[in-house]
């Protein structure tokens, strides 16, 4: 009897998934059919490619490329068969890919009329809604307008070049003989630092271990599975949201308190300028929210940058020697005039900005970006339908042999010629959304650098770069300190949770 139960409620399921399985292709189909059909009426053309697997698409094929030495391989395969724009099946839903430099820049340069951006669920889910990756129209304006000018501020570079320079040199100075230090773990743990005193006005101490404890907890989500379950990953960076959010609320009262005794407030930090714009639409919990999501970039795209850049200028001697020469030359002059060093001196030191910008060119540190379509869109004869995602991948448009000479190798000097402003070179994005902390990464890097060439010789080890889900690089050094003649190994590491010290201390050379 309990067998014949067993088998009927197996025949059930059998049926019901055969019937799952059909009804979600003949959707499917219709759908892809009636977008075709709606195209076909168009004067733009959808442009050709595969949607490949009914659910899956090509989401697979691209995610087995990312993790490969060349992400951009899924891109090559398809521009060869079907052009620079093409279409494709990806994370869920159907998308129209640009590698072309001039179709990219017009989605860059386009309004809420025409796109606005999508992430993956687990993204918006822990960003939320009131974040600038994801509010549009004036609300998105007015943030970005206020942030972005307080962070163009001489005020903010000098305090930021005040604190830089006095961490780098205690982290440095720390660095011993023998010992492996690890790049990326040491830049995301200053830049941490500096970013949340500009963002918040938090000083080092038990705040600050808790908000990075917490962070750290956040950020684990940002590509995890969208499950809202009590444990899973999503939930507990959820959690850890939640209780940086309420520390930033604190900060916030604390601050008003403070200021209502005060007749004007000086903004020392970004809560302070959003604050003083602040009502019914620039609320506490939108001002605190997007104090978290700035904490990203802190936390990962610079420290990446930097470890990208000493990565590239260990491989290429020529470009090190250079940088270590314009950095020292700098050093002596202020030494010799007893001048402290100002973030213009940095920022003005041409070819220690063209080891940046050739970093950013062929690290991609943002590999792209991601729109959706709120309506047919055309542009320069392709349709993207309404609903549609747009990827704009800037690592092909970086990589493209048709715009740079030799793409693969590590060339500073290619940007003695060339400008930074084109749309061929995107990635702090462009438009509306144009990166608002362009100059402060440059600084950073830049302060990063001269300390670090005007200290310390060093030997790389081998290494390995993995780019997804966000771009993450192994690599390790061996350094001498030129003053005292000693050396000292260094590595580098961009993930913690990847982060395996005994494979580097096993691999160490000792000079
Ligand atoms: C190497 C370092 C960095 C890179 C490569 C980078 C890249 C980008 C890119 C490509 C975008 C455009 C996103 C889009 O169009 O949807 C962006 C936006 C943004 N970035 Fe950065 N970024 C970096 C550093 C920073 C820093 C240091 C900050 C500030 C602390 C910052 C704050 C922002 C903000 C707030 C936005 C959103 C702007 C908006 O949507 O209105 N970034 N970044």
């Amino acid at each position: 009897m309990e067998k014949f139960c067993f088998q009927k409620t197996a025949w059930f399921i059998n049926i019901v998934i055969v019937i799952i399985v059909i009804t979600s292709s003949l959707v499917i189909y219709y759908w892809r059919w009636k977008t075709e059909r709606r195209a076909k009426g168009q004067k733009a053309r959808l442009p050709s490619g595969t949607l490949g697997w009914p659910i899956i698409g090509e989401t697979l094929d691209f995610i087995s490329c990312a993790y490969s030495p060349s992400p951009e391989s899924f891109m090559e395969k398809r521009c060869r068969l079907y052009g620079k724009v093409f279409k494709s099946h990806l994370f869920g839903g159907p998308a129209i890919v640009s590698t072309s430099a001039e179709v990219s820049r017009v989605v860059l340069q386009s309004d809420t009329r025409s796109f606005v951006p999508w992430y993956p669920k687990s993204l918006t889910e822990l960003m939320g809604k009131s974040s600038i990756l994801l509010i549009n129209g004036n609300l998105q304006r007015r943030v970005h307008g206020l942030v972005g000018s307080f962070f163009k501020s001489s005020q903010l570079k000098s305090q930021i070049t005040r604190d830089m320079q006095s961490y780098v040199e205690t982290s440095m100075n720390s660095w011993r003989d023998g010992q492996l230090v690890f790049i990326q773990k040491e830049a995301k743990s200053i830049i941490f630092q500096i970013l949340v005193r500009g963002l918040i006005g938090l000083e080092p101490g038990k705040e600050m271990q808790f908000l990075k404890s917490q962070f750290h907890e956040f950020i684990a989500g940002l590509m995890s599975l969208p499950i809202k379950l009590p444990g899973s990953r999503l939930y507990r960076s959820l959690k850890a949201k939640k209780k940086m959010a309420s520390l930033i609320q604190k900060i916030i009262q604390e601050k008003r308190q403070r200021n209502a005794s005060k007749r004007s407030c000086n903004a020392q930090d970004a809560i302070d300028v959003l604050m003083e714009y602040s009502d019914d639409e620039l609320t506490d919990d939108l001002i605190s929210d997007n104090m978290i999501d700035l904490m990203i970039p802190a936390e990962d795209s610079v420290p990446v940058l930097v470890t990208l850049a000493t990565k590239y200028l260990s491989e290429c001697p020529l470009a090190l020697k250079q940088l270590e020469e314009e950095n020292m030359q700098l050093k002596k002059q202020k030494e010799d005039s007893g001048e402290p060093l100002e973030w213009t001196d940095y920022m003005s030191l041409s070819f220690t900005q063209h080891v940046i910008t050739e970093t950013l060119r062929l690290g991609n540190i943002i590999t792209g970006i991601m729109r959706k379509a709120v309506r047919d869109v055309e542009i320069k004869g392709h349709l993207i339908p309404k609903g549609w995602c747009m990827f704009v991948y800037f690592r092909s448009i970086h990589l493209d042999n048709e715009i740079y000479d030799d793409p693969y190798k590590f060339n500073p000097w290619r940007w003695k010629e060339r400008e930074t402003s084109t749309s061929t070179f995107m990635p702090f994005g462009g438009g509306q959304r144009l990166c608002p902390g362009i100059d402060l990464a440059r600084l950073e890097a830049a302060i990063f650098l001269h300390h670090l060439v005007t200290t310390f010789s060093w030997v790389a080890e081998s290494d390995q770069i993995i780019n997804f889900p966000t771009v993450i690089r192994l690599c390790s050094a061996q350094t001498s300190k030129y003053m005292d003649e000693f050396h000292v190994p260094t590595g580098s590491n961009l993930v913690d949770d990847d982060f395996d010290e005994n494979k580097f201390l096993m691999i160490m050379p000792c000079l």
